[in-house]
């Protein structure tokens, strides 16, 4: 069974959601259950190690369902990651990036589910606002109507779209 196959039978899902934009869709991709599927995961950490470009220092994964990835990933590469919250932590440290990350540090971000990319965007400005260079974002599931080759003003790729999943985009 191809990658994208084991995707769809693990994740797809049928119904009536909300996502995080406030659209509703008809269908829904859990990221919880590709992720946390230890085979499909490792694979799918192969396939976007092999995306990161050369030359990345770091990796950075947004909280909470790109945090399995980015350690795939990390477990694959080598690299070390960061995590990049939705907002600063209210105390402690106050961060809004855990993890080290150095002022010029080339970055490779990856998110799992791409709807309209205003999470992956907002979490390129952060990288951007600590002083990193984000070279790229690498997503599993892109679920635009239309290729893109940016995001966030950085080059993007994903490994799957809609109808790599057998879904029909107008749906
Ligand atoms: O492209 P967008 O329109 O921004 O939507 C996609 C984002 O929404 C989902 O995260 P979610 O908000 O469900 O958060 P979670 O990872 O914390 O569960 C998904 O994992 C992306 O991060
Ligand atoms: O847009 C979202 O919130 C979203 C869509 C989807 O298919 N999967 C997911 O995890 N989030």
């Amino acid at each position: 069974m191809s990658l994208s196959e084991r995707v769809r039978d693990a994740a797809l899902l049928k119904g009536d959601f909300v996502l995080s934009s406030g659209r509703r869709s008809s269908f829904y991709v859990d990221k919880y259950l590709f992720a946390t599927d230890p085979a499909l995961l490792r694979d799918l950490a192969r396939e976007l190690a092999g995306r990161v470009p050369e030359g990345v220092d770091r990796l950075a994964g947004v909280e909470l369902g790109a945090v399995p990835l980015v350690v795939a990933v990390a477990l694959e590469t080598g690299l070390p990651y960061v995590i990049v919250r939705k907002a600063a932590k209210e105390y402690g440290t106050a961060r809004s990036v855990e993890g080290r990350l150095r002022r010029g540090d080339r970055v490779a971000l990856l998110e799992d589910v791409v709807t309209t990319g205003a999470q992956a965007a907002r979490s390129v400005e952060t990288l951007q606002r600590e002083g990193a260079v984000v070279e790229k974002v690498i997503a599993v599931l892109d679920r635009r109507p239309r290729p893109e080759g940016h995001l966030g003003g950085a080059a993007f790729e994903a490994l799957f779209r809609l109808e790599d999943l057998g879904v029909d985009p107008a749906t």
